[in-house]
């Protein structure tokens, strides 16, 4: 069986503020925090001044190989090939450079307000959140997909995402499906969660300093290794479960990360919580532009679902069904700019606010989203995921491997097992989390 189809088990646990500028302010002026306990607000915001850091290596080596990886993906001409190699100058020894001026895009204005205080410093000095976003629109702006010419909208990660999709590891990971079609209810649904979490191991971002993804060898490589069987950090997953009764009539909100291999498992879990009646209806949130390498985008949606629609068994039966929810309204994917944006989810606009207030429960996946959600911050990791999360507008899931410093919500045992193993369990996606407040 695919491996992110096996039964892991869930109880096992041995195993900016970067806003220069808040763009997207509420109307009364709130900050959102709700519990009465407070976090300490003088947890430090994570950077890449810090030599040997994950943040430092993120900046000073995946962003160089991403460059490269994209000019050789792509025959891009001269004056593309220019702004590669001008950013590629810039991120490692010059100082953050605002949007070019003669850019066609239209959030200029935006990124001119989130940069104020960071434009004209090294990169390792601003927030890591922030410069990591930035580099990604930046790559954008260099490649021309803003422009009006003839690359405009064209993917830079694209030849990485449409490899992967056709990857035997996919092949297997949709023929796994047939096996859960006969497992009691209970086992299935966990077993569908838990390939939805896993799959934000296979996240192409993540292989690029590993020297991949290209797109001949992409989409592999992320799955084996034993802790993925047994490295749970923390799991409110009855919580989640207990949020989604089946018959009530609820909306669903998921916010998607990865393409590829971990949308095709999302997009199963969606089907499965329509199929079952957890939800009358999912709104499934992608990216608005290329992001983070494999973010989902709605072109993403679109070749996963054709992808499972192509499948025989039980894969083709759930693509159908989706396609279908997306024909009759059930299943909708939306996006908002706020999800490009390098700012905590405690930053969002009134409309996205009123957009997750509205849901039975919000579904974040992947490390990013995590980052957003509980701030990209040096947390105590027994700080409190309900305190941190009060200010969510509603009841909020966290599904996450673990792929960068900022955990929470662990408890003192855990951790405690977790620091004395050695591993780096906070940065190599070995271990996963699913996170519930109420
Ligand atoms: O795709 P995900 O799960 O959001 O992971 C993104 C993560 O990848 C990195 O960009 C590099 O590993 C992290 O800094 C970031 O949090």
């Amino acid at each position: 069986m695919g491996s992110q189809y096996r039964n892991h088990t869930s109880d096992d646990a041995r195993g900016s503020d970067t806003v220069a500028a808040n763009a997207f302010p509420a109307p009364d002026g709130r900050t959102g925090r709700g519990s009465g306990r407070i976090p300490d607000p003088g947890a430090p915001v994570i950077r890449g001044d810090r030599p040997g850091s994950f943040a430092r290596g993120v900046l000073t080596e995946r962003h160089p190989a991403l460059i490269r990886q994209v000019r050789g993906a792509f025959p891009y001409g001269p004056r593309q090939g220019r702004a590669l190699d001008a950013l590629l100058d810039e991120i490692t020894d010059g100082v953050v450079e605002p949007l070019d001026a003669s850019g066609h895009a239209s959030d200029h204005e935006l990124w001119s307000a989130w940069g104020r205080g960071h434009f004209g410093r090294s990169w390792f000095d601003v927030p890591f959140l922030w410069a990591e976003s930035y580099f990604y629109r930046r790559l954008l702006a260099a490649t021309e997909y803003f422009g009006v010419g003839p690359w405009q909208g064209v993917d830079p990660f694209a030849p990485f995402k449409e490899a992967e999709l056709r990857s035997e590891t996919v092949d297997e990971e949709i023929r796994a499906l047939d096996a859960l079609a006969d497992m009691p209810a209970g086992d299935r649904a966990t077993a569908l969660l838990h390939a939805s979490l896993w799959g934000n191991r296979a996240d192409l971002g993540f292989l690029v300093s590993a020297g991949k993804p290209t797109p001949d060898s992409t989409g592999t490589g992320t799955e084996t290794g034993t802790s993925a069987g047994s490295g749970l950090v923390a799991d409110d997953s009855a919580l989640l479960w207990h949020l989604l009764p089946a018959g009530a009539r609820a909306t669903v909100a998921v916010v998607a990360d990865n393409a590829g291999r971990e949308l095709i498992p999302d997009l199963v879990l969606v089907d499965h919580f329509l199929e079952r009646r957890h939800a009358e209806r999912v709104v499934l949130h992608v990216k608005p532009y290329p992001y983070y390498v494999s973010d989902a985008t709605t072109a993403d949606v679109v070749d996963c679902l054709r992808r499972l629609t192509r499948a025989s068994g039980g894969a083709g039966a759930i693509g159908e069904r989706l396609w279908d929810a997306m024909a009759t309204g059930r299943l909708e994917v939306r996006t908002h700019p706020f999800f490009c944006a390098p700012l905590p989810y405690e930053k969002m606009p009134e409309d996205l606010r009123e957009e997750f207030a509205s849901a039975a429960v919000t579904v974040l996946k992947g490390d990013l989203n995590y980052r957003r959600l509980v701030g990209d911050r040096r947390w105590e990791a027994t700080t409190q995921f309900a305190d941190l999360t009060a200010y969510f507008p509603g009841p909020v899931a966290a599904l996450r491997t673990l792929k960068s410093d900022v955990v929470v919500g662990l408890e003192e045992q855990t951790l405690n097992t977790l620091e004395r193993s050695g591993e780096a369990w906070r940065t190599s996606g070995t271990h996963a989390l699913v996170q519930v407040r109420q």
